[in-house]
């Protein structure tokens, strides 16, 4: 279940079960196919989609999205988990301490845990098991790290219920149904009690009952409230495919409805070849009048998603996306001037930023440091180059590490070649490449003046459980 991704400001053994059900082709992120980069699910199907290609590893990945059930289905939903004549209201700081010792007993041996509870799920609940990929292996980590993720929150009502409802709209696309809930409350604590032997009583079971039902209540009343204005997901068609450099190609899709969305959000994706594996890609435009929508993709090592868009997919495709989600967007209640870092093809949702700003029609000075290690990487150059000769607005500086790009440019790495052109007081912050391009991105950033709060880009977990990767 769980897709997750997040843009913020900078404010997965054995199991004691027969072996049927994981398993599968190997996988491999946003921006990516990796697995990685994508969204993680709690307990539903993910495939870990994520901005741009994140780079090659199996993963989860975190995101908005999607629909669910209808207002109807959500009205007539049974309690997420057997009520419990002994279970009480949810009582948030008492029962968050009981679930995260649970969660640290069973932390060690998360993948025995899920393969168990994965194995109990899909033994007990067949029908379940085509909700989720042929591959369970990146989605065991979502599990745990999901729920870590709630246990964290479960003092901070807003940021929970926030994280979860995006996660129950998400999971829209997955065919998550409400009815589906209580299976996976069942087998989730048959699975704790199992492992969680030494932080296990009674008192610790009612209190994840609690949790889990008010976990999957806001997920399916959020589910339901999105059924009503949006598909659980479109159908987009490849009308334009170039292969930019051997491993980037550069797609353009025609959905076949209406695509809402903002400039620096990021889209789920599933491909006809790998279904039920979705993963998350930055859309590379604003919005626009003929409703097409452009991704740039690079190839992840051993990653599904991301080979396939790259050397299979061809005109007249048709894939699935999810909504839109990410809020990597332009803050059009600041005056300041945007400062940008694209590393790879982390440009792509900064080309759709500065897309924004030239329609938007109120003139904000707007910086964009393009880097890759190699110039013959910047794969998006001359567009950029042209951009930068029709807005006077605008300054893109080229960044290759070895060595000035040809046409000119800087040389170093980008959070070094940014820190250096500063002072950047009176700049927002967007940055959007490698997990760890954005980490030292940011810390360059706030050296060189600009106030933490005033960064944007996508989150660090969510980067970081995608890896570099987006199949
Ligand atoms: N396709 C999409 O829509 C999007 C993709 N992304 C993400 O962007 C990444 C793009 O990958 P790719 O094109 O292969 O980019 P690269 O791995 O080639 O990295 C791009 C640049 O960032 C630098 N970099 C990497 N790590 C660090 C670090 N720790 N500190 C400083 N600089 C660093 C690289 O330097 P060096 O070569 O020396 O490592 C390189 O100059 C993926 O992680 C993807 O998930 C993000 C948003 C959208």
């Amino acid at each position: 279940m769980f897709e997750a991704r997040h843009t913020m400001a900078t404010t997965s053994a054995d199991n004691g079960i027969p072996q049927s059900a994981a398993g599968g082709p190997p996988a491999a992120g946003r921006g990516g196919d990796g697995d990685g980069g994508g969204e993680w699910g709690w307990f539903a199907p993910a495939g870990g989609e994520r901005t741009a290609e994140q780079s090659a590893r199996p993963g989860p990945d975190v995101g908005s999205a999607g629909s669910a059930g209808s207002a109807e289905s959500a009205e007539s939903a049974e309690p997420a988990y057997p009520a419990n004549p002994g279970y009480g209201r949810f009582e948030p700081s008492r029962d968050a301490e009981l679930i995260r010792r649970t969660l640290e007993e069973i932390e060690p041996i998360s993948q025995a845990v899920t393969s168990y509870f994965y194995a109990l799920l899909f033994l007990q609940h067949p029908g379940l098991r085509e909700l989720f990929p042929a591959s369970m292996d990146s989605q065991r980590d979502r599990l745990f790290k999901a729920l870590l993720t709630a246990a964290k929150l479960v003092d901070e009502r807003r940021v929970l219920v926030e994280f979860l409802s995006h996660l129950g709209r998400g999971h829209r696309k997955y065919g998550t149904r409400p009815e589906h809930y209580p299976a996976v409350g069942e087998c989730l604590i048959a699975a704790l009690t199992r492992y969680a032997t030494r932080t296990w009583s009674a008192e610790t079971e009612a209190a994840w009952v609690r949790a889990y039902t008010a976990i999957s209540q806001i997920m399916i009343d959020a589910a339901a409230e999105d059924e009503r204005r949006a598909p659980a997901w479109w159908r987009a068609e490849v009308v334009a495919h170039e292969l930019r450099t051997p491993d980037i190609a550069v797609l353009t899709l025609r959905p076949d409805q209406p695509y809402p969305f903002r400039a620096g959000q990021y889209t789920s994706i599933e491909t006809p070849w790998w279904p039920k594996v979705w993963r998350h890609y930055s859309l590379a435009c604003a919005p626009r009048p003929d409703g097409l929508l452009v991704l740039h993709v690079k190839v992840v090592p051993a990653g599904w998603v991301s080979t396939a868009l790259v050397h299979r997919a061809r005109p007249g495709d048709v894939l699935r996306l999810g909504a839109a989600a990410g809020s990597m967007a332009v803050d059009h209640s600041s005056d300041a001037g945007l400062l940008c870092l694209g590393g790879g093809t982390g440009i792509a949702p900064v080309k759709a930023l500065v897309e924004e700003v030239a329609r938007g029609g109120r003139a904000r000075s707007v910086e964009v440091f393009y880097g890759a290690r190699a110039g013959r990487d910047l794969y998006d150059l001359e567009a950029m180059r042209e951009l930068d000769r029709r807005y006077p607005w605008l300054t893109v500086r080229p960044v290759a590490a070895e060595g000035p790009p040809d046409g000119g440019g800087l040389t170093g790495r980008l959070p070094d070649v940014v820190r250096e052109h500063g002072p950047w007081q009176g700049y927002d912050g967007y940055l959007s490449g490698p997990p760890g391009m954005v980490r030292s991105g940011v810390e360059a950033l706030v050296a060189a003046g600009v106030p933490a709060h005033r960064i944007r880009h996508d989150s660090l977990d969510a980067l970081g459980a995608a890896g570099a990767s987006r199949d």
